[in-house]
């Protein structure tokens, strides 16, 4: 991301989220997200919306995302996850940034076929929030989960690794 867009974005965190109405769909995290923006040509261009208290997100992974032929690579699988965790914080309405994240791949996840991501949280226990997701095929089958612990930060936590 660019030195010219990378206050706007920070200062519009800084503004707080926007709340969401059930079944609406969120702003990216950054036009240039690898996982939600929509200037990153080699990004997922994940599309949340909010789902009850959780979130969720339809996706179809192509050739950029290519592991082994016809697969998904498990990096851009665990990229899905780590930005729609980061769309809770809009639920949550706090800054957090993903500590630790933990992938279980149950089946291959196949390019160029429609998968539904859900991911909910659990309750803050100090600067932590606990979260979990699900990928499931088109017949319902879960094909990976995942789960992650977010911490709190403030808004120069993004400022300092920004090296402003
Ligand atoms: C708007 C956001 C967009 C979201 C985009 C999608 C999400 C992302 O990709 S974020 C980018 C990837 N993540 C990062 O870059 C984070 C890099 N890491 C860091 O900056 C730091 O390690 C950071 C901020 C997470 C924590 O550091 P620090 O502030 O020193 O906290 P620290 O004292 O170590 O721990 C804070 C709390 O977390 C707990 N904690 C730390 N690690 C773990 C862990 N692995 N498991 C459970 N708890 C943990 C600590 O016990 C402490 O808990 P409490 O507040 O209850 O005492």
């Amino acid at each position: 991301m660019g030195q010219q867009t990378v206050d706007p974005v920070i200062a519009g965190w800084a503004a707080g989220f926007r709340p969401v109405r059930d079944g609406e769909y969120f702003p990216p995290h950054s036009p240039g997200c690898v996982g939600c923006g929509p200037a990153n040509p080699h990004g997922l261009h994940l599309a949340v919306r909010r789902h009850g208290e959780g979130v969720q997100a339809e996706h179809t992974f192509d050739d950029r995302h290519t592991g082994a032929p016809g697969v998904a690579h498990g990096g851009a699988v665990a990229m899905a996850f780590d930005d729609l965790f980061g769309f809770l914080l809009y639920l949550l309405g706090e800054l957090a940034v993903t500590r630790d994240l933990r992938v279980s791949y149950l089946a291959p996840v196949r390019l160029n076929a429609a998968y539904m991501l859900r991911a909910d949280h659990g309750a803050r226990v100090g600067r932590r929030i606990p979260v979990s997701a699900e990928l499931r095929n088109h017949d319902n089958v879960v094909v990976a989960t995942a789960e992650a612990t977010f911490v709190v930060v403030d808004t120069h936590h993004f400022t300092r690794a920004a090296g402003r």
